[in-house]
């Protein structure tokens, strides 16, 4: 790629052209300005601004209490931090559900109030009338199927979903019922590699892959797990890739004997009279 297109800011239309390309996508999920400067610097094509922000961030269970105020306060954050990457929202757990209108206006507030591009949202040919009335008011929406968080006392837990031919079935009709309500992008989340497979080469529009095996368009993982900052769980799909955690904590307990010892400051850590 020449050095004007590797500066240049990522649309839907340049995800759509890597998929043809054969180019792989970045994904990464940032939830704050520093870090997603970090990121974007790095040259991740997509930043979301996921509400897994209420597990890493805000230390929940799970991601049901994340709310829309919360959501738009991050993605601004991220947004002051992305120069090049495009930056999604994901759409907190019933912001979304009641209604495609009541969808539109929370999407709109996102991308008015929060800075977002595009948002994300959880949910198959359930959720086709309210993709599509997003898409409509000019909004570009990326769905999300498999195994869905927001699910997660329906799912009975974080599991696969997709086993079995049946189940396979279900996923990959809800992947096209996403794509056929306008959908420019979708992540596959917790399903087996052949089924990321098989769905990643029947849908036109890129597929985004997080435990959906190594054949989908591209791939996403949440900053804390990548990091090593987050071991509350380590799911299989998990690639840990520093050890963030050990090196904060390092630091810390140096700065905290230092203190004690009365090592710090220094002189040069002082103003002179
Ligand atoms: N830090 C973090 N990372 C994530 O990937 C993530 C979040 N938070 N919060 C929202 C959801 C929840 N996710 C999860 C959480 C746990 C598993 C998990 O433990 N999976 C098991 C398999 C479970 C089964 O099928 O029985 C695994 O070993 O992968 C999977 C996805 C993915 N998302
Ligand atoms: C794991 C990704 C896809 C997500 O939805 C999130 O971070 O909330
Ligand atoms: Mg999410």
């Amino acid at each position: 790629m020449s050095k004007v297109l590797e500066l240049s800011k990522i649309t839907t239309t340049a995800l759509a052209n890597l998929k043809a390309e054969g180019e792989k996508i970045a994904m990464l999920t940032a939830y704050d300005y520093t870090f997603a400067r970090l990121a974007d610097q790095a040259g991740m094509e997509v930043l979301l601004v996921g509400d897994s922000v209420g597990m890493v961030f805000s230390g929940l269970e799970n991601t049901l209490p994340v709310t829309l105020d919360q959501m738009i306060y991050h993605t601004q954050a991220v947004a002051r931090g992305s120069k090049r990457a495009l930056v999604v929202a994901d759409m907190p757990f019933m912001t979304y559900q009641v209604s495609p209108q009541q969808a539109l206006q929370n999407a709109g507030r996102l991308v008015q109030e929060g800075r977002a591009e595009a948002v994300k949202l959880e949910g198959g040919a359930a959720m086709a009338a309210t993709i599509s009335a997003i898409v409509t008011a000019g909004i570009p929406v990326m769905g999300h199927v498999g195994l869905t968080p927001q699910s997660v006392h329906a799912i009975g837990g974080f599991r696969v979903q997709g086993k079995g031919h049946d189940a396979a079935q279900a996923v990959l009709e809800d992947a096209l019922a996403v794509q056929d309500a306008g959908a420019f992008a979708l992540v596959l989340e917790g399903i087996p590699a052949s089924l990321g497979q098989q769905i990643t080469q029947q849908l036109t529009i890129p597929t985004i892959g997080i435990g959906a095996g190594a054949d989908c368009d591209g791939q996403v993982l949440v900053m804390h797990d990548l990091l090593g900052l987050f071991d509350e769980f380590t799911p299989k799909f998990v690639k840990r890739y520093a050890s963030v955690g050990e090196t904060v904590e390092k630091a810390f307990r140096e700065y905290q004997s230092e203190v004690k010892s009365s090592c710090f400051p220094q002189p040069q850590n002082c103003f002179k009279g």
